[in-house]
């Protein structure tokens, strides 16, 4: 593990993801500093991670061996701006940013930074999150070691050789837990309709979920479709469920909604 001073700049939902994986796995809350321009955020990770807070970018810079930019992509340009009069050679940046390349930071920085661009999500809140990394071929292996080991702590990583295979990560992994909440949403509002009290309704869509997909992740020799079919009896209750969703294409579906995911990436790339 390192022992890097890190400092995230931005403390909102996925900065909280990872200082919280961090946080949980040991490292030490005197090395971790978020900065915010709003008090509440800042607080909030104050008293829930007892780590450093700053509403000042640049100090908590100096502070730093490591930056975490974690602000949204339509800010990037802006914050990254006012930071650039600092000398950043010997630091270690990190940008967790979706559809923003590398080549643009340089840009943004108005010099040759140490840049490394990761995809995480959120689940990396609790260790069971997963992050995409992609270094260029300028870093070397101890910034890429330094950045593997404080991803880790919240969960996998997955290194991309392509700078542009983030957009798949995004599109596997950074974006994708929204679409499984979106599906226990949509089995809660319609166990809602039911009897059963909404207690009940909640923990079952829960359990069911969380049971699916610890279920994928031990049995590694079965796919996912011999899993399904291990619940579905022939002529049963689950085969009518399935072939509602078959006919209603959740396959296309789920194919279009994770092309659109890379084309909007893609698009972002010319907008930052
Ligand atoms: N959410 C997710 O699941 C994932 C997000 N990402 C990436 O993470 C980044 C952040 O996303 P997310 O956490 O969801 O967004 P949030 O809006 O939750 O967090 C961004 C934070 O940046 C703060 N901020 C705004 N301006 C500044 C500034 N000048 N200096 C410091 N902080 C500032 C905002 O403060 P305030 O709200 O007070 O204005 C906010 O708290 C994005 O680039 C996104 O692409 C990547 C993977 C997954
Ligand atoms: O929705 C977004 O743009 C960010 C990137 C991946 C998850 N959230």
């Amino acid at each position: 593990m390192t022992t890097a001073k890190i400092c995230f700049i931005g403390s909102g939902n996925m900065t909280r993801s990872i200082v919280s994986g961090l946080v949980s796995s040991g490292y030490s809350t005197e090395l971790i500093e978020t900065t915010n321009p709003s008090l509440p955020k800042l607080e909030a990770m104050k008293a829930d991670f007892g780590v450093k807070v700053s509403q000042d970018n640049e100090q908590a810079v100096k502070n730093s061996d490591v930056v975490v930019l974690g602000v949204k992509p339509q800010l990037m340009q802006s914050v990254c701006e006012a930071l650039s009069h600092l000398d950043l050679s010997k630091k270690l940046i990190i940008t967790i940013a979706a559809g923003i390349p590398c080549q643009r930071y340089h840009d943004y920085f108005k010099q040759q930074i140490n840049l490394i661009r990761t995809m995480p999500n959120t689940p990396t809140q609790i260790g069971v999150g997963v992050t995409g990394i992609y270094a260029p071929a300028e870093i070397t292996d101890t910034q890429k070691q330094c950045c593997e080991s404080i991803m880790k702590t919240g969960g996998e990583v997955v290194w991309v050789d392509e700078e542009s295979e983030l957009n798949q990560v995004i599109a596997l992994a950074g974006s994708s837990p929204a679409y499984f909440f979106l599906f226990m949403e949509a089995m809660i509002e319609a166990g809602e309709k039911m009897s059963l009290p909404k207690e009940q309704v909640g923990l079952m869509v829960q359990q069911a979920a969380l049971g699916a997909a610890e279920m994928v992740k031990q049995n590694p020799n079965l796919s996912a479709a011999q899993l399904r079919q291990n619940v579905t009896s022939k002529g049963g209750t689950t085969a009518k469920a399935i072939e509602t969703f078959e006919q209603g294409g959740i396959r296309s579906l789920v194919d279009n909604a994770m092309t659109n995911c890379i084309n909007r990436a893609e698009e972002m790339e010319k907008l930052f």
